[in-house]
């Protein structure tokens, strides 16, 4: 029997996720590489992932500083939140902008560490890249994880290319040898088409996705208005002031996306606000 306390998820990302009608005094923790059991939140759309859309913003709606300068604006109660809905997703997605400029991990490190009688470890989710021209470094961190055994093989989204087909296959080569698995979507304006990389994600098993940013990734998923691409949208804001030369993801939103919102729930963690908005039913 075990008798040492199993950490748990934040209430607030529980009541967003589960039906509150669900038994959750079982929920499991903790899997090996077999995620399958794991309970996750599910789309009720079945053709799609589950989507949150979350990032960390300033009290002027800045996401980075001047020049994109990666900021941290979590503090530590609300980035270990973010690590735990981390946990409870399936795979974790970024733009290639901010794989380059940060050379994000995108794993659960901030969780509280495990009882030692449990053997499990907790779930990493599959870190995805949207990466039209397979920009991606062969020398990234995220690689580096999964070589480690520390991190699953990332996958990087991307398009077919119409010219230069030497060069892409070149760099597709380079990538596929450091241990990418490359996806293709079909494109549109030039990027990936999202409800089109929803469907490919979800035939690939992945039945919740977390995206984390940045800026034009929130605002493509926010302006999309071909199909409902998220079901919740998660916010920490930090009381703090970046200024106007930050990064803002303000500008250019204008789909509908926005206004079928609905605020869920707002909690503190520790100094900063935690906003939780849900896409209504359309
Ligand atoms: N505070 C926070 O929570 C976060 C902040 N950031 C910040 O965001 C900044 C990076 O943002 P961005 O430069 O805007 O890069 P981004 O991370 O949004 O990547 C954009 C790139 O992704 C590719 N892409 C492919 N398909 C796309 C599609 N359908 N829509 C949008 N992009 C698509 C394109 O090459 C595009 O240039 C960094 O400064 C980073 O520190 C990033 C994530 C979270
Ligand atoms: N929740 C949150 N708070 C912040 O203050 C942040 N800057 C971010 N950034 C996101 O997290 C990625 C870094 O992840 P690792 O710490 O390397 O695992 C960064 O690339 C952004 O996506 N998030």
């Amino acid at each position: 029997m075990l008798t040492t306390e199993v950490p748990r998820p934040p209430a607030v990302l529980l009541d967003t996720f589960f039906d509150p009608s669900n038994d959750l005094t079982g929920l499991s923790l903790y899997t090996g590489d077999d995620n399958a059991l794991m309970p996750t939140p599910r789309s009720l759309d079945e053709s799609r992932p589950y989507v949150t859309l979350t990032f960390a913003q300033s009290l002027d709606a800045k996401i980075a500083g001047k020049g994109g300068k990666q900021l941290i604006l979590s503090g530590s109660e609300s980035m270990a939140m973010t690590h735990w809905m981390r946990r409870m997703h399936d795979a974790i997605m970024v733009g290639i902008g901010t794989a380059l400029n940060d050379d994000p991990q995108l794993n659960t490190r901030r969780l509280p560490p495990l009882p030692a009688e449990h053997s499990h470890k907790y779930h990493l989710p599959r870190p995805v890249v949207l990466d039209t021209n397979l920009r991606l470094s062969s020398n990234c961190k995220l690689l580096k994880n999964y070589k480690a055994g520390n991190g699953r093989r990332p996958w990087i989204v991307t398009i077919a290319p119409r010219t230069d087909i030497g060069w892409w296959n070149n760099r597709r080569t380079v990538l596929e040898e450091a241990g990418v698995q490359i996806i293709e979507v079909e494109s549109n304006d030039g990027q990936v088409h999202i409800p089109a990389l929803l469907r490919k994600l979800r035939e690939l098993g992945v039945r919740s996705l977390m995206v984390e940013g940045g800026a034009r990734v929130i605002q493509s998923f926010f302006n999309e208005s071909q199909a409902k691409v998220f079901d919740s949208v998660i916010v920490t804001v930090a009381p703090t002031f970046v200024g106007e030369d930050g990064v803002g993801y303000g500008a250019n939103i204008s789909g509908g996306s926005v206004q079928n919102l609905k605020h869920v729930q707002s909690a503190l963690f520790g100094r900063d606000i935690v906003v939780v908005l849900e896409s209504k039913e359309v």
